[in-house]
């Protein structure tokens, strides 16, 4: 068994593992997510992050149902971060979308529920949306909505995700909680420079979505895991490009959520709590040259709330 998973607090509910599995599934075959689920369990995560978009809350659920039956783990001891779609942001369609996860994860409250996007489209809208699809964005009203789920007991924390300081800035001037968690893109090679100290500020925890750029992924780069500078370190340490990216996102205090169905990768991304970077380390890495891997243009839209990935992120690419 690998070292004990190290956490971080969050200013409401518990403690947020520093790694969460991630589960976005890009074929149909849900079975790999169970078993993924279960081997991930045996090698030490206690966190996993799904959305309703992903399609994946069901086999989360089914095998963390299997894994409380069989004493593997229980429930107090495993942290679920889930997500609200984009086409569920009228308050009344909340706490609907929010019963609807809890079922489909078979569990009575989640951990952490995110906003997915700043955007709000309409009802069975395709992915991504047409450009009559898009709706005005009320967060205010969605995150009221949120605040009453966190009352009622079913959510412990709310947060958002792919939030820019001016986004969490307007949603800060109107918010009874504070979100717990801002989930964003953040590797060595976008490493949040603006966003991470603001949040850190604010009490606001970060989790780095793609913290390996996603180089399996049909979507994903090879920026990460071929950056020369990540590479020089990994050989130095005998670990992999990937490892030095999950080591240096939980050694920045953020927590990491690599997504992988394949046991070996499952363990080699866990691999990263019984070593560490050093100073020197760190300042290399703090010198790659920036940008996002994922500017995500397919939500900028002339019809839709940012036109260009300049209005997505505030100028922050
Ligand atoms: N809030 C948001 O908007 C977003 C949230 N997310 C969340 O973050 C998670 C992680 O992001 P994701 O985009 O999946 O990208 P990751 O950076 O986690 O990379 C995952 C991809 O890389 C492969 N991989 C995993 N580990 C390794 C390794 N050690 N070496 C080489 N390849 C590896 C995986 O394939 P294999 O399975 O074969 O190992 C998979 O194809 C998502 O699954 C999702 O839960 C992601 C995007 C946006
Ligand atoms: O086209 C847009 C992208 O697919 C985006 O929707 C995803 O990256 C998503 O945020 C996720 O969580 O995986």
């Amino acid at each position: 068994m690998a070292s004990a998973v190290v956490s971080f607090p969050l200013n409401k509910g518990k403690s947020i593992p520093a790694i969460g599995l991630g589960s976005v599934l890009l074929d149909g075959d849900q079975s790999q997510v169970v078993n993924a689920v279960l081997h991930a369990i045996k090698v030490g995560y206690r966190h996993f992050d799904t959305a309703t978009l992903y399609g994946t809350e069901g086999a989360l659920g089914e095998a963390l149902a299997e894994a409380f039956k069989n004493g593997l783990v229980r429930r107090e001891e495993v942290f679920i971060t889930s997500k609200l779609w984009s086409s569920d942001h009228e308050p009344e369609d909340v706490l609907s979308a929010v019963k609807k996860s809890l079922s489909l994860l078979q569990i009575d409250y989640i951990d952490l529920y995110l906003i997915h996007w700043p955007l709000r489209f309409k009802k069975g809208s395709a992915m991504p949306p047409k450009e009559d699809e898009y709706l005005p964005v009320d967060i205010k009203a969605t995150w009221q909505a949120l605040e009453k789920c966190v009352e009622e007991g079913l959510i412990h924390a709310i947060g958002v995700s792919n939030f820019t300081v001016e986004k969490l800035t307007s949603l800060l001037d109107h918010a009874k909680i504070v979100p717990s968690v801002n989930q964003v893109e953040r590797h060595p090679v976008w490493q949040q420079k603006k966003l991470k100290p603001f949040c850190d500020a604010k009490g606001i925890h970060v989790s780095g979505w793609s913290p390996i750029g996603a180089p399996g992924a049909i979507y994903g780069t090879q920026i990460v895991v071929s950056n020369p500078v990540i590479q020089s370190i990994a050989d130095k340490h005998c670990k992999t490009a990937a490892q030095v990216a999950l080591r240096w996102g939980v050694q920045t205090g953020a927590s990491v959520l690599p997504k992988s169905f394949n046991s070996k990768r499952i363990a080699e991304n866990f691999d990263i709590f019984s070593w560490e970077l050093s100073d020197d380390d760190i300042t290399q890495l703090s010198k790659i040259e920036q940008h996002r891997a994922f500017p995500v243009k397919e939500f900028c839209s002339p019809k839709g709330p940012y036109k260009n990935i300049e209005e997505l992120w505030d100028g922050d690419i």
